[in-house]
């Protein structure tokens, strides 16, 4: 088996000495409202960060929520994100207030303007949020206490979901007068099982706390407090970000693509990919690791 890996590895390994180390370190931007920082090497952390207002998304936040994604999807040196809330919530929703501001209109503007702008700014947030979900990095989303409306939107566009015991959801939309348009009504039903539970949740907007959100997989995992949250996403995140970049971006962006394909369209698409990736020195680099029981490699930045 060994031979044979060598024999697969030639190019590869040459490769990885001109390579290795040749990046270097980006800056990690600074935000308004949210909290960005290297929590370890190749783990990085996306705090909410208003937590006086319970996190809550006024304009800044939408707009930084993709800002932040869209830089960690680029960063080399990033390989997981944990996405967490500062202070007693996840999030309570969109800002009520700073919302009420948007949709006020000015006299002169008619009904097609008002729609024009109005459809633009649904699809702005939808994109904030979807930025999540693109980033090429797994996101790790560990909620405690409130997670309201917006922050179920939220929740469902990461890949991996955690909570802690305190943690309570609400599809809060339809009782401040909504429709939920972020994407938690196209993303939960694949999400959870049960298209009835999804319906009820959505049309009721019935509180539903930590075991319930476990029972129904909507969470992975609960644990007693935020503290243990907080600990068990960064153990999974190190634990993911310590594995070929090459091997968990891939298997992200096929695990989005068969969520919306066919089986057959999906099994196409990560053979195309594959074909490509299958000669990467990570994939010689990780079974030689495997086959011979020795230490975890370390990979290049991607
Ligand atoms: C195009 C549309 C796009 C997106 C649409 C998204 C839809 C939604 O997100 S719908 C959900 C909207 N959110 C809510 O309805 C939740 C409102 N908040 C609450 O119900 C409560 O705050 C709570 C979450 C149950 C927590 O209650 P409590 O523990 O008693 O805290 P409070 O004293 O109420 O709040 C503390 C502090 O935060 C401010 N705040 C809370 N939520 C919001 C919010 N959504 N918007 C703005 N501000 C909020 C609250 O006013 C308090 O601030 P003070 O300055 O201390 O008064």
């Amino acid at each position: 088996m060994l031979k044979s890996l060598s024999r697969l590895g030639g190019s590869a390994n040459k490769m990885s000495l001109l390579k290795h180390n040749c990046s270097s370190s980006a800056a990690v931007p600074q935000y308004e409202t949210l909290a960005v920082t290297e929590h370890s090497p190749y783990v990085f952390q996306v705090e909410l960060n208003r937590p006086t207002k319970l996190n809550a998304l006024n304009q800044a936040m939408w707009r930084e929520i993709g800002e932040a994604f869209r830089a960690l999807s680029d960063n080399p040196d990033c390989r997981t994100v944990v996405l967490s809330g500062s202070g007693r919530a996840f999030t309570a929703g969109i800002d009520l207030m700073d919302f009420s501001g948007t949709l006020a209109s000015s006299e002169e503007e008619d009904i097609a303007r008002r729609c024009n702008r109005l459809h633009k700014m649904i699809r702005y947030f939808q994109d904030s949020i979807s930025a999540i979900e693109k980033c090429s990095k797994p996101v790790i989303c560990a909620v405690h206490g409130a997670c309201v409306g917006a922050g179920v939107d939220i929740a469902c566009s990461a890949d991996i979901r955690l909570c802690s015991a305190d943690a309570w959801f609400t599809i809060k939309e339809v009782d401040v007068g909504l429709a939920a348009d972020i994407g938690t009504l196209q993303r939960l039903p694949k999400a959870i099982g049960s298209r009835s539970l999804v319906n009820e949740l959505a049309l009721t907007a019935r509180k539903f706390l930590a075991p319930e959100a476990k029972e129904c997989g909507f969470v992975s995992s609960v644990f007693p407090d935020k503290e243990s949250l907080t600990k068990a996403a960064f153990e999974m995140a190190s634990g993911i970000a310590a594995k070929s970049p090459v091997a968990i971006q891939m298997t992200k962006r096929s695990l989005v693509y068969s969520r919306d394909h066919t089986v057959d369209e999906s099994l196409e698409h990560i053979a195309a990919w594959n074909q490509s990736l299958l000669q990467s020195e990570d994939l010689l680099k990780s079974a030689m690791a495997v086959a011979t029981k020795g230490p975890r490699p370390e990979f290049s930045k991607l």
